[in-house]
């Protein structure tokens, strides 16, 4: 009797000491760490709002973007400020220098291209994050929900069980079935040497089997599975968002429209596209680089390293610290006198990423987009319906809002 309550005691004792240990984690996590960030980036030249706690910005983050997103703008308008509303008015309040904050964590705005690429070039300082097929999932997710969820899930990082959530988990267990089956059949194909070598699947897991075979290590299911989806969301949305405004981009400016056309015509003739002809299209990749400019609007890398580094010749970053890497603030536009002027050319050209971490599908996206374009203008001109209401919305990519309504006519 004496040792049962012995143990009681011991058992509650345990359970205090736990339960002050997770007060002192949170209280560190929601407000002594932020606070002592805050004091670092402000003394590294960085200025941004005091940290308000738990939720950071995101309040004011999620105002904005409901406001704008209620909105529509005009051809001509610039796209940053109803893109990323919030990330525009921090900079414009704060400067380029500045910070903003996601709940607890901070995340330095990089808006200068020189330094864009200078961090892309650092992956050992400047990490991807580890899931970045994650990240595009919650970003879709967040912006079909509502603020409260959204703020959150980000805030959190639990699962908050919504209907729109638990449907979300619900495609992704089914998906992760599907898939795993498709790559237990490939594996079981390879076996008995009928594996397909000719599609991304297959020439993944033959270079994965021959990695294990020679050197004892190699891609699990799970990342096999991982790289797929990355391919194919990295794939999709990207070339489809870059056609359609690459289409609306040449239904405001008709003369290059023409010019697109008559180089198709000039180099197919009546035959259809060849690899060799669209290598020749100048003028239709041009176009298509120009449309490209604002197709990504941000990208992130985390730093997380404890010694500070000076980034240009601006200011120094360190400590465990998000770089919000931020690559949209250029207008999807084009002058009547060259197809880069309002680019500020080359300079800022960062479409598809830099450094060793660049966009893997570039060239094929533009084959594709050349491709399309291609067949697309030997066969119709098109302009806007004037149903078209300009409202760019960031999904991962640029997408229209309400559509992209053209008019096709035959030619
Ligand atoms: C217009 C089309 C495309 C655009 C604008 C685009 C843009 C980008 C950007 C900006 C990144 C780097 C993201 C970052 O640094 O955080 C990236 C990465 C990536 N893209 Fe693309 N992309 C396009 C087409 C494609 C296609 C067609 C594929 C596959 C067939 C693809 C596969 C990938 C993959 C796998 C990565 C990750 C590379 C890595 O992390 O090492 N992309 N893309």
């Amino acid at each position: 009797m004496k040792l049962k309550i012995e143990r009681g005691r011991g058992n509650s004792g345990k359970r205090n000491r736990r339960k002050r240990l997770g007060i002192v984690s949170r209280v560190n996590w929601e407000w002594l760490k932020p606070k002592k960030l805050e004091k670092s980036l402000r003394g590294h030249g960085l200025a941004g709002n005091p940290y308000r706690l738990l939720i950071g910005d995101l309040g004011d983050y999620s105002a904005f973007a409901s406001h704008t997103k209620s909105k529509t703008i005009s051809l001509s308008d610039d796209i940053a400020p109803h893109v990323l509303p919030y990330v525009h008015h921090v900079i414009q309040k704060y400067g380029k220098n500045s910070f903003m904050w996601f709940g607890p964590n901070p995340r330095v705005n990089i808006v200068e291209p020189d330094l864009m690429k200078e961090i892309m070039s650092k992956p050992n300082l400047f990490q991807k994050p580890p899931d970045p097929l994650g990240e595009i999932i919650t970003a879709i997710a967040n912006s079909f929900q509502s603020f409260p969820d959204s703020v959150r899930r980000l805030v959190n990082c639990r699962f908050i069980p919504t209907k729109a959530n638990k449907r979300m988990k619900e495609v992704i267990s089914e998906l992760q079935v599907l898939l795993r089956g498709v790559v237990r059949k490939r594996e079981k194909a390879m076996e008995m040497g009928e594996a397909r070598k000719d599609d991304l699947l297959g020439i993944l897991m033959e270079s994965n089997f021959k990695e294990i075979r020679e050197n004892g290590i190699g891609l699990s299911i799970e990342e096999v599975i991982a790289e797929c989806k990355l391919f194919y969301f990295g794939g999709s949305g990207t070339t489809s968002s870059l056609l359609v405004w690459t289409m609306i981009l040449l239904c405001k400016y008709p003369h290059w429209q023409g010019r697109a056309r008559e180089e198709v015509l000039q180099v197919f003739g009546k035959e259809d596209p060849d690899l060799d002809g669209l290598n020749r299209l100048k003028v239709v990749r041009s176009l298509s680089l120009t449309a490209l400019n604002s197709n990504v609007t941000d990208s992130t890398r985390g730093s997380q390293n404890s010694k500070s580094y000076e980034l240009g010749r601006s200011y120094k970053l360190g400590g465990q610290r998000k770089v919000y890497n931020k690559t949209c603030f250029t207008n999807l536009d084009i002058k009547s006198n060259g197809v880069f002027g309002a680019t500020n050319g080359k300079v800022s050209y960062l479409p598809f990423g830099g450094g060793p971490r660049v966009c893997i599908g570039q060239k094929f996206s533009m084959i594709e987009a050349k491709m399309a374009i291609a067949t697309i203008f030997r066969r119709f001109s098109f302009e806007l319906s004037p149903s078209y209401a300009h409202a760019p919305f960031p999904l991962f990519t640029l997408q229209p809002q309400h559509g992209a309504q053209l008019i096709l006519h035959k030619l």
